[in-house]
C-alpha cells in the first residue's frame, strides 16, 4: 500500500497551514522507522548491525527536529512581545543562523538572514524576528518561500512602514551530490513597501548588511 498525504491538499501553503497541532498526519513513529530500515537495505547496508541497530529511531527524531516548524505557530512564539513604540527608524537584526532543508533531496540549506523593517507604531520583541526564521527554516523549503515568508510574517504582525529580508544560504544538494558546486552560494530578496518603492532606503539596508560587524 502506497501512503499518501492528503491528496485534496494541493498547495504547498494548503499542505503546510494542515501541519498544525491540531491536524497532524496519522503515519506512525513504527511507521517511520520502517521507512528508514528499508532505505537502509535499500542501499545495500544491513539494518540490523550494531552500529545501525537505533539508526532508524535516530534518523526520524533528526528529521521530526528538522521540520518542527510545521507544529509551531507565530502566535506561539511570538508570547505577546508586540509593543506600541513612536519609532520610525530602521531596525535591522543581521546574521541569523539558518539550518533549513530542501524540499527536493531534504538535504541541509546553509546560511543566514538579514532582516530589516521600519516600524510603523509598533516593535517586536528583538529575539522574536529569530525565532520566525527559526520557525519557517525548519521546514521543507525551497529558499525563495523562505524568505517570502519571513518577509510576509512581519508585514502581516506589525503593518510597518517596509520590510526587507535577505537569505545567503549554500545548498548541500548543490554540493555534496549533484552539480557539485561546493563554493557556491545562493542570495534571495523580499523587499515590502518603503525597501521596494524607495532606492535610497533599499540601499541603505544593503550597505548595512554588508559592512563586518567590528566587535567579531
Ligand atoms: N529554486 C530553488 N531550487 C532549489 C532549491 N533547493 C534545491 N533546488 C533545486 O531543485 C532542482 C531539482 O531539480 P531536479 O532535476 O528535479 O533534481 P536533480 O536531478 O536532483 O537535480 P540536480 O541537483 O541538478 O542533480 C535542482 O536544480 C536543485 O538545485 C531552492 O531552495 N530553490
Ligand atoms: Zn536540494
Amino acid at each position: 500500500m502506497t501512503l499518501s498525504f492528503r491528496p485534496e491538499l494541493n498547495s504547498v501553503e494548503q499542505v503546510v497551514s494542515s501541519l498544525s497541532t491540531q491536524n497532524r498526519p496519522t503515519v506512525t513513529d513504527e511507521e517511520m522507522m520502517q521507512a528508514v530500515r528499508t532505505l537502509l537495505l535499500g542501499l545495500g547496508e544491513d539494518p540490523d548491525r550494531e552500529g545501525l541497530k537505533d539508526t532508524p529511531k535516530r534518523v526520524m527524531k533528526a528529521l521530526q527536529f528538522l521540520t518542527k516548524g510545521y507544529h509551531e505557530s507565530l502566535d506561539e512564539l511570538l508570547n505577546g512581545a508586540v509593543f506600541t513604540e513612536d519609532a520610525n527608524e530602521m531596525v535591522l537584526v543581521r546574521d541569523i543562523d539558518i539550518f533549513s532543508s530542501c524540499e527536493h533531496h531534504i538535504l541541509p540549506i546553509l546560511g543566514r538572514a538579514h532582516v530589516a523593517y521600519i516600524p510603523n507604531g509598533k516593535v517586536i520583541g528583538l529575539s522574536k524576528i529569530a525565532r520566525i526564521c527559526e520557525m519557517y527554516a525548519r521546514r521543507l523549503q525551497v529558499q525563495e518561500r523562505l524568505t517570502l515568508q519571513i518577509a510576509d510574517a512581519l508585514q502581516g504582525l506589525l503593518k510597518p512602514q517596509g520590510v526587507a529580508v535577505v537569505v545567503e544560504a549554500s545548498h548541500m544538494c548543490m554540493v555534496m551530490r549533484g552539480v557539485q558546486k561546493p563554493g557556491s552560494w545562493t542570495v534571495t530578496s523580499a523587499m515590502r513597501g518603503v525597501f521596494a518603492e524607495d532606492a535610497k532606503t533599499r540601499e541603505e539596508f544593503m550597505n548595512l548588511i554588508r559592512h563586518k560587524a567590528n566587535f567579531h
